[in-house]
């Protein structure tokens, strides 16, 4: 039987379908493998189901030599833990769960848009500390999304689902910026030429790039003075698509009005600076934490792995 290793725990139903397939070792420990882990796990496994943060960049290649490992089939779409240039030197396949995960991480931007413009996880603070007083017409006013202007900062498979909802749901005026020409956005949405164009038009900033060399600290100070002093920013991508310190001292200094966070530069940890921050709305990377869809993530990649030790190329080879 051929040996795995799936580094996180996952549902039942996967961890059921990898053990009627192959010799499965499940790690029981949610902080990401570090390079020593990493590189020996690819020695001494036939297929790897990694996720968020195992550090499979090149450091780890060069250390695991010639590997036992074929695939690195990961749990998630993005895959920026993973060098995928070392990985094909190397001669393992690596692969992603694209789509899987595109409807529930849209939610959850929406989620985190609702929350932070209607200041919804402060009003839950102090109305679970007992603090609320009655109701009055000038309490917690928060910043109406009807008809608003998002912006979408990476007009993908999540890009366009965030902007269905915000179209079709709030009646939002879409705009987005995005590195190549988009045909099709899905709604009627404007392009714009320049990422500060995009920035300065709207009302809510949305970040749905994936994490990559290019898109380090895309979002950094000067990106925060393009926005409006009423804007709010919302980020599911990876937190070092931001410059965190950046952002921090734009909410300080109320150069923005508020954000809505799901990732971290440095995950688990999350500043003080920032959790200090009322006007701040902090999610713990609940993008797609919901059962069915970890379920099919996981499906997913174990059909990647499949196909892999089967001597195929894997459906969702990146
Ligand atoms: N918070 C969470 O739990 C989750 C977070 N994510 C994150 O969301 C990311 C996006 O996923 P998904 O929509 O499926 O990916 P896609 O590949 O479908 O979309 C990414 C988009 O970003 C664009 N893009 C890439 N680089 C740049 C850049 N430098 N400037 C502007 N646009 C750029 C791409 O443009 P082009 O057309 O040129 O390629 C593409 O349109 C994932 O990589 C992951 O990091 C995903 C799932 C859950
Ligand atoms: O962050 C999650 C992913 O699928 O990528």
């Amino acid at each position: 039987m051929k040996k795995i290793l799936i580094t996180r725990i996952l549902p039942d139903k996967v961890l059921d379908a990898a053990r009627a397939k192959f010799d499965v070792t499940v790690r029981d420990d949610v902080t990401p493998l570090n390079v020593n882990e990493a590189a020996d796990a690819l020695q001494t496994y036939d297929g790897i189901l990694p996720t968020l943060g195992d550090a499979f960049d090149a450091t780890c290649f060069e250390q695991a030599g010639k590997p036992r490992c074929k695939i690195l089939a990961n749990f998630g779409v993005g895959y920026n833990h993973i060098d995928a240039t070392a990985a094909a030197k190397a001669g393992v396949f690596v692969s992603n769960t694209p789509g899987a995960v595109t409807d529930a991480t849209a939610d959850i931007a929406m989620t985190l848009l609702l929350m932070t413009a209607r200041r919804a996880s402060e009003g839950e603070r102090i109305t679970r500390a007992g603090g609320w007083k009655g109701w009055g017409p000038v309490q917690m006013l928060g910043t109406h999304v009807t008809g608003k202007t998002v912006a979408i900062i990476g007009m993908g498979r999540i890009g366009k689902a965030i902007a269905k909802r915000c179209h079709y749901g709030f009646d939002m005026n879409v705009v987005f910026y995005n590195r190549s020409i988009v045909q099709e956005p899905g709604v009627p949405a404007e392009q714009m030429p320049t990422l500060e164009a995009a920035l300065g038009a709207a009302d809510f900033v949305v970040v749905a790039v994936p994490g990559s060399k290019e898109t380090h600290h895309l979002i950094d100070g000067n990106a925060f003075r393009d926005m409006k002093s009423t804007g709010i920013f919302i980020n599911i991508s990876r937190g070092d698509v931001v410059d965190e310190p950046a952002l921090i001292s734009a909410l300080q200094n109320k150069v923005i009005h508020a954000a809505g966070l799901d990732v971290y530069e440095q995950e688990p940890f999350v500043p003080e600076a920032l959790r200090a921050l009322d006007n701040v709305t902090l999610l713990p990377h609940l993008g797609t934490a919901a059962l069915e869809v970890r379920e099919n993530m996981g499906m997913m990649a174990l059909d990647n792995l499949i196909a892999a030790l089967d001597g195929k190329a894997p459906p969702n080879k990146v």
